[in-house]
């Protein structure tokens, strides 16, 4: 269910950085189209043999993804096997990864922020409604097409990446506080409200300029965070800590459907919270 790519087809960009098990570079491929050729600017994933175990996990993952389409899923070109090479070929987002670009201390407002939520959150009623999981919500994961531009009036434009490694592959403890509670005994139990979870800590991320939620705080400390049945710091505005929590309760049943995250995220959008801190960001 994969488009097989040529090796050859491709040619490899700059160093873009690397993940987990995964280097990427930015690259292209070579299309020949009603005869001409075509130079298409993609994302090459490699994935390092020493993981090659896991790949079945990674292709399982992004091939589930690439089945369907929708404005705010990447689109997954295909893959080339070249000996013990796998490369993923994704279109190429022009600005890369959200936490990055909110690290990088781009002062954007609130309601910039709103709009990335609640894309995310169409993105995410898209997958429930085909009763697909993601199992790897954050804002690493969020890539940001447009960067909207308050004074020509245009807003921000996200694409959710493949959920890469599945949970299971991870450490989960790795993945707190991103991966729900309920994961922790059984990491196979992957739901819908799993999904849920990791969508009110990748809110907390995108009204925290970025930041890893839990930062620094060493394994033990993350589990005690879920032992102790612990919250996020709650953020001023109360109507968005709500949502964040209700996404983030402990009982996986109780939390939210998409449908209430994004009518709860519109009343947000026009609250008048929003006129009042138009630029200066939200801190916890
Ligand atoms: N400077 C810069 C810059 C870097 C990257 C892109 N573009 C892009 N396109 C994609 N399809 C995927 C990613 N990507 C980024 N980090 C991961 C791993 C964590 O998810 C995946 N980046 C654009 C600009």
């Amino acid at each position: 269910q994969f488009h097989m790519i040529k090796y050859n087809d491709l040619k490899w960009d700059e160093s873009l950085g690397q993940g987990s098990f995964t280097r990427i570079f930015k690259g292209y491929k070579i299309d020949i189209r009603d005869g001409e050729k075509h130079m298409t600017e993609v994302l090459l994933k490699e994935l390092d043999a020493v993981h090659k175990n896991c790949w079945e996990s990674l292709f399982e993952a992004a091939s589930l993804m690439s089945q369907i389409s929708h404005k705010h899923l990447l689109l997954v070109y295909g893959v080339s096997v070249h000996g013990v090479k796998n490369i993923m070929v994704q279109e190429f987002v022009k600005h890369g990864a959200l936490d990055l670009y909110l690290k990088r201390g781009r002062s954007v407002s609130v309601s910039w922020k709103l709009d990335v939520a609640k894309q995310l959150a169409s993105a995410l009623n898209f997958l429930e409604e085909k009763n697909i999981v993601h199992g790897n919500i954050c804002a690493k994961n969020l890539l940001l097409a447009r960067e909207g531009d308050p004074s020509q009036g245009t807003s921000p434009f996200i694409k959710l990446s493949d959920p890469g490694i599945s949970v299971a592959m991870l450490v989960v403890l790795d993945r707190i506080p991103w991966v729900a509670p309920e994961l922790l005994e059984a990491p196979d139990d992957l739901t819908l409200e799993c999904d849920k979870w990791s969508f009110g800590a990748t809110v907390w991320e995108i009204f925290n300029n970025g930041n890893s939620p839990l930062r620094g705080w060493n394994l033990d400390e993350k589990r005690q965070f879920y032992e102790g049945f612990q919250q996020l710091p709650p953020s001023q505005w109360t109507e968005l800590a709500d949502l964040i929590s209700q996404c983030m309760d402990y009982q996986a049943a109780v939390r939210p459907s998409c449908r209430s995250i994004i009518r709860q995220l519109n009343s947000l959008i026009t609250s008048d919270y929003v006129i009042l801190h138009a630029t200066e960001p939200v801190t916890q």
